[in-house]
Order: C-alpha cells, then structure tokens, then sequence
C-alpha cells in the first residue's frame, strides 16, 4: 500500500513542498492538503490533482503529516490533531522555533517528531533543509523527511541545539540577498542607470558569484581577492563597507534572527 502524506496549513512553504514532491514523482493521489479557507483547499485540488481534507480527516489517514502552519497557530492546530492522531504517525515541523517537546507533549505518547527547516528556494528545487529527530524519531523517519524534502533542494542533519541558528542563516537567509539586491539596485539608479538594467546587472551578478561559491572549491575570500584589485574599484567600495560596519551589522542581525526563533518557542506572538 503507497504511504499517504498530508501537508497541513498549506502556505507559502507547504505549497513550495508539495509542488516539488509532484514534480519528483510522488503521486497527488497519495497528497493530501488541509487549509484553512475552502477556496484555498479547491485551489490547491485544481492546481495540483491532491486531495483536501479537514485536519481530523489528514491525521486518521495519512502516514505522514506535515504542520507547515506559522508557529502562532501549532498549538491551536495540535490541540486538534491530538485526539485523532495515532502514535505511529510521523509528524514533521517545519515551523521556526518550535522545538520537537512542544509537539511530544501534546501528542500521543511515542509519536515520532522530525524538525525540519527549509527555505523559500524550495519553489526552484534549491532549498536548504535542516532536518533534526525529536525523541522517538528513528534513522527511518529522518531518512523519510530527507526523501520529502529532497525533492526541493539540499538536506542536512543537525542536532536539534542547532535548529535556531540554523533558522537564522539558511531559513531566513534568502531575505538577506534579496534585500542586498534591492539595495544595490537603488545604487544603479543613484548611479544613473535605469531600474532594469541595473536589476539585470545585480542579479546575473549574483547568479554568478553564487554558481562560483557552490562550485569553484575556492574560499569566498580569494573569490573576493580576486576581484579586488591594487589601487582599484573594488577596494573603494569594500572600505565603504568597513566603515559602515557591514560584517558586524550581518554578524548581529543573524544573531537577532537565532534569538527570535528561541523565543518563538514560548509562543510569543
Ligand atoms: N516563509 C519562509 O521563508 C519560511 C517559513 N517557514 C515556516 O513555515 C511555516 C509556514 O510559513 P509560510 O508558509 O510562510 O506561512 P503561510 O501563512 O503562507 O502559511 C501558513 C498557512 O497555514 C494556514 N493555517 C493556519 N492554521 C491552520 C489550521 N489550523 N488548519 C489549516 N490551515 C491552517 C494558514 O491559513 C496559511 O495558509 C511557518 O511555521 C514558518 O516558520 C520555514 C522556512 C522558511
Ligand atoms: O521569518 C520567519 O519567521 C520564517 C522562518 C524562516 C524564514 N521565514
């Protein structure tokens, strides 16, 4: 019999994640979607051929339920699941924040838990997964959520101390390049060029440096030392950076995003 899977609180990430498992190869008959407005489940069903289901209905039948719904709203969605979920269940987070024990302490006892951190390049297949067991998750439950989240980009493990940071660099870390985009791009205007051209010119530049980054095997320093010549451009504007304090204001607004996903967990709003 074919594992069902039920994606719940269908979003902007929970949408990312399945359209990437239909374009792998999982079968929509085997999907199914929960959301919280019946416009956006038939949406889902016309767009994709999955199945919507009301949150009772995804927890009795699917294998494996993934709570893709804002932190805010887990404990609201779990004090529904838990009546209707049995323990053999695997249940996935991909919520910031909140660790595995919030969702152990509200389930039936023994439920696998499996954290899981994606980013927003999931809708081009080049997420970056983090992935960390709870308690009763097993080598089989982790190896599930890898094959789940495999489908949309990269996937590492890490221990679950390490989910936050990880939240602050990979999950948050696509708003940091495109606001460095839309920075740079206002520099074009300020420098007279107009808004297309200089868009085009940023992002082929970053598409560039990221492709070196991933494949050149060289260290981003001597990928910068290459481009910074003696007495040249390049040079002038990294003493601007200096002076602006770049590298510590990105040092700190990281570790501002790493201590907001820890107070998530106690449910601040
Ligand atoms: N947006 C991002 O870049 C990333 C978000 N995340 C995490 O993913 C989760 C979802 O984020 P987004 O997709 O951006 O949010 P979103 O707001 O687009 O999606 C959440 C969906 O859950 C639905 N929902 C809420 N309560 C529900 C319930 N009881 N039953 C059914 N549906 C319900 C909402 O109507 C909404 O459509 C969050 O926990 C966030 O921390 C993780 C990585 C990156
Ligand atoms: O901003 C947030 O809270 C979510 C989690 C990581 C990226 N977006």
């Amino acid at each position: 019999m074919s594992q069902k899977v039920a994606v719940l609180g269908t979003g902007k990430i929970g949408e990312a994640l399945l359209s990437g498992m239909i374009r792998a190869g999982w079968a929509p008959a085997d999907l199914l979607v929960t959301a919280r407005r019946p416009e956006r489940a038939e949406e889902l069903r016309t767009r994709y051929g999955v199945t919507p289901v009301t949150n009772a209905e995804a927890a009795k039948t699917a294998d494996t339920l993934i709570l893709t719904v804002k932190p805010q709203d887990m404990g609201t969605l779990l004090d529904e699941l838990a009546p209707h979920t049995p323990a053999d269940r695997l249940v996935i987070s991909g919520a910031a924040g909140i660790p595995t024990s919030f969702f152990e302490e509200r389930l039936a006892a023994g439920t696998p838990v499996v954290r899981v951190m994606t980013n927003t390049p999931a809708l081009v297949d080049e997420a970056m997964s983090v992935i960390s067991a709870g308690s009763h998750a097993s080598e089989a439950d982790l190896a599930h959520a890898d094959e789940i989240f495999g489908a949309v980009g990269k996937t590492l493990r890490v221990p679950e101390s390490q989910q936050d940071a990880c939240t602050a660099l990979s999950g948050s870390g696509p708003a940091y390049f495109f606001y460095l985009v839309e920075a740079m791009t206002d520099a074009g205007i300020l420098l007279g060029l107009p808004r297309d051209k200089a868009h085009d010119l940023i992002v082929q530049s970053a598409i560039g440096a990221a492709t070196m980054l991933r494949d050149s095997g060289e260290h981003p320093v001597k990928l910068r030392e290459n481009v910074t010549s003696p007495a040249g451009t390049t040079i002038s504007a990294i003493r601007e950076l200096e002076n602006h304090g770049v590298r510590a204001a990105l040092i700190a607004a990281l570790e501002a995003a790493r201590d907001r996903s820890r107070e998530l967990a106690s449910g601040n709003s």
